[in-house]
């Protein structure tokens, strides 16, 4: 077997990121482009190092007139390394990049579930990163979503995603797929320009790259990495502060008489007012993930934290699915929104 610089990187990443143990049961998806046969021939090499046990998985998301051949070359490669390999063909078209992603994932935990995978690992690139912070970015967004794609996620109690190519540029990986001769199947949705994704990595990046900064994907995707550490850290302090200012279910002697029925849970206001704006925030988003159904936006997590130091009896508009928060001196009260009869 060939050992190159990048099987070095790679065996590296994977022992100080600690992202897998030795002899796990691997399923990587494929689905037949650089990035994840790259991926594939690096796990495969490194196999014997490590005592995994890999196995390959391919998502038919019927989209493409050419699918169906896509994962039959996918199915081809994998019994020519002699490696399990499972299909998962959706039932109908798949017809955007979100619902496909989301599609995927499932399919994905479904048959890591099923053959007992305690991994799924996936092809990302630091290319991929960079795109996807700029594109978050556009959208607006806090440094969660710049953070762009962590090393490791859990799909489930048991199955957990990983990206190990997360530090190697797309460039890296089309030139170890010719160094190997790899067959890659070229994707051709990746050139249509009417997707957003397509036209920050054909247009945008290389026009940062020759105008602003030559590494600029590298750099942003730096950027990604340092991003992900904060938000890390952010995230658990304010889950600390979030358990020692709330509340859950209080008693009927914190309604006044003319209250709602339902209180959903207190915060202490003291306890937050001493708090820097960056964890007010935090809280008040986790709280609000954990009270509706859909994510809460900017304006939602505006004015909930605005009640930190607002005067008595402030409340905000109802949030949808009803619930309101109100003030009632040292606290934030959530009710569901339904009045009580007394
Ligand atoms: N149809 C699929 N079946 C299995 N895995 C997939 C599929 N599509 C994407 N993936 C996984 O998700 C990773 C990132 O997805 P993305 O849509 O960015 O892939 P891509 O551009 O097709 O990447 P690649 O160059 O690996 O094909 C891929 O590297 C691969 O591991």
């Amino acid at each position: 077997m060939v050992w190159t610089k990048l099987h070095a990187e790679i065996h590296r990443t994977i022992r100080s990121r600690h992202l897998f143990e030795c002899k796990k049961r691997l399923l990587v998806a494929v689905s037949g482009g650089q990035d994840s046969l790259c991926l594939i021939k690096l796990l495969l090499d490194l196999q014997s190092k490590w005592g995994w046990e890999l196995g390959i998985a391919h998502c038919d998301h019927c989209w493409r007139a050419d699918s169906q051949a896509n994962a039959l070359h996918v199915k081809n490669l994998a019994a020519n390394w002699g490696v399990s390999f499972y299909l998962e063909t959706a039932n109908q078209p798949v017809n955007s990049e979100a619902t496909a992603r989301e599609w995927r994932y499932q399919a994905l935990s479904a048959i890591a579930q099923i053959h007992n995978y305690e991994y799924i690992v996936t092809g990302h690139t630091a290319s991929d990163r960079a795109e996807t912070l700029l594109y978050n970015l556009m959208r607006g967004t806090g440094a969660d979503g710049l953070q762009a794609l962590t090393w490791q996620r859990p799909l489930t109690e048991n199955i957990l995603l990983v990206r190990p190519l997360l530090e190697i540029t797309r460039k890296q990986t089309e030139q170890f797929c010719q160094e190997f001769q790899l067959p890659i199947w070229e994707d051709s949705t990746n050139q249509d320009l009417k997707y957003a994704r397509n036209r920050i990595r054909q247009e945008l990046i290389p026009y940062l790259q020759a105008n602003f900064n030559p590494q600029a994907e590298l750099a942003i995707a730096q950027t990604a990495e340092l991003l992900q550490a904060d938000v890390e850290y952010l995230e658990r302090t304010a889950q600390q502060l979030k358990e020692e200012a709330m509340e859950w279910e209080v008693g009927e002697e914190f309604l006044s008489s003319s209250s709602p029925a339902s209180l959903l849970l207190r915060l202490n206001r003291q306890v937050l007012q001493k708090a820097p704006l960056a964890l007010q925030r935090r809280v008040m988003r986790q709280i609000l993930q954990e009270i509706l159904a859909d994510a809460p936006n900017f304006e939602h997590i505006e004015k909930l934290t605005a009640l930190i130091t607002a005067p008595n009896r402030s409340q905000t508009d109802p949030f949808p699915g009803g619930a309101i928060a109100q003030v009632q001196g040292n606290w934030i009260l959530f009710r569901n929104g339904e009045r009580r009869n007394n």
